[in-house]
């Protein structure tokens, strides 16, 4: 990151994709013009940066003077991905159910509670080393922005620390108290409900940016749909943003109810009714559907309509939902090669929905574009275009421009 006050022109960007509007002030999200001419591809270009926002952008041979410059050789350049729903904070391991998963188990959720148990008995230094490893590592592949949940400690104490540990490393923090009924209070889910409503909510709000729910009627540990709108609808009134995890597993009443209490996004969107996509397609503005293809590739469930969805007019974002249980990865160029060779959405869909879509699903402006006042967000390709991030699959060809 730049210093206060020093530039730092970054030229030699054999193709810029700015994911910005013409003029580059705006985020171009205006559907009714195919993705490939959003991108706002500029061949040949320069980026100034200054204090950690973009000064100036266009030809490589008219950039300004600055204080350093850096060459990047021809390279693409995108902007920063942008990973509106990850589950960093957590210990211990669940690769035998993946296998298990392999070998036909379905997942249903209920694995969530051997992570709850490895995460409750880590140290905060040892939790603190893991986050802080796995946010290298989605940096080195090019993420910039980290959305970071809680949901893996389900104590008023556990989950709170979740949030000050995320707090350290995002400012997108989200409380997924919600996340699963734990074992101890399986026999009575209404005071679990209660609690995470009450004393556990109270606790996590000042650490929290959004508030998310498991909306999922198709797992016996998961939250009802009249669950979850009490756990949103208690978030909104402690001033939190809604996400929801919403049509996983099965049809479900996640993605309408995000719609109809405004959330910023519900995120898996894998079965979804006829009623389900109008919703969204009306709340385009509102209300982003976050794909997260990772988890169909790790669980073996059929994957979502992304085309569905595109062609309606639904607004449509892509993140890794890295987690211990379902998706185990943070690349985000993993996540774009699943998204154009399973989900079907073009290379230039794809990068919309991981850079703008992304900060769509987080409500943010400053980032998920390359454009004047956003954040200096890059990341450089080892590829001469964004093309290659699907062509050449789980290849490091993406990492976050460290100054
Ligand atoms: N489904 C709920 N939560 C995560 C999985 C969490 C886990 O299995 O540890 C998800 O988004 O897939
Ligand atoms: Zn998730």
């Amino acid at each position: 990151m730049t210093g206060a006050g020093s530039s730092t022109v970054v030229t030699g960007i054999g193709r810029l994709v700015t994911c910005a509007g013409p003029d580059g002030d705006v985020p171009v999200t205006d559907r009714s013009v195919p993705a490939a001419e959003r991108l706002g591809v500029r061949e040949d270009a320069a980026v100034v940066l200054e204090a950690g926002a973009v000064a100036w952008v266009g030809p490589a041979g008219d950039a300004p003077a600055a204080d350093r410059r850096v060459d990047v050789g021809g390279r693409a350049v995108v902007p920063g991905f942008v990973d509106s729903h990850s589950h960093l904070v957590h210990a211990g391991d669940r690769s035998a159910e993946f296998a298990a998963r392999m070998a036909g188990e379905p997942y249903d959720g209920g694995g969530i509670g051997v992570s709850v148990a490895a995460t409750r008995a880590a140290s905060d230094d040892e939790l603190r080393g893991l986050l802080a490893e796995r946010v290298v590592a989605a940096r080195a592949l090019g993420t910039t922005t980290l959305e970071v949940k809680s949901g893996y400690g389900l104590t008023v104490e556990d989950e709170a620390r979740a949030l000050r540990l995320a707090g350290e490393v995002t400012a997108e923090t989200t409380f997924l108290g919600a996340h699963v009924v734990p074992p101890e209070a399986r026999a009575d889910r209404g005071s679990y409900v209660d609690l995470v409503t009450g004393p556990m909510l109270a606790a996590c709000a000042p650490h929290a940016r959004w508030v998310d729910v498991f909306c999922e009627p198709n797992s016996p540990h998961a939250f009802t749909g009249e669950e979850s709108r009490a756990v949103l609808v208690a978030g909104r009134d402690a001033g939190l943003g809604l996400r929801v995890h919403g049509n996983q597993l099965g049809p479900g009443p996640g993605a309408r109810l995000a719609v109809e209490l405004g959330a910023a996004a519900v995120d898996h969107c894998t079965f979804l009714s006829d009623d389900d996509v109008a919703a969204l397609v009306d709340a385009a503005d509102t209300t982003v559907a976050t794909l997260l293809p990772g988890v169909e590739f790790s669980t073996r469930m059929p994957y979502p309509n992304a085309r569905r969805l595109l062609d309606a007019g639904a607004s449509v974002a892509l993140a890794s939902d890295c987690n211990p249980g379902t998706c185990n990865t943070s690349s985000m160029p993993f996540v774009l090669a699943l998204a154009v060779r399973e989900l079907r959405m073009t290379a230039a869909e794809a990068l919309v929905a991981a850079t703008v879509g992304g900060a769509r699903a987080l409500r943010r402006e400053d980032v998920g574009r390359v454009a004047v006042g956003s954040r200096a967000d890059l990341a450089v390709l080892e590829a001469p275009s964004h093309e290659h991030l699907a062509y050449r699959p789980g290849m490091p060809l993406a990492r976050a421009l460290d100054l």
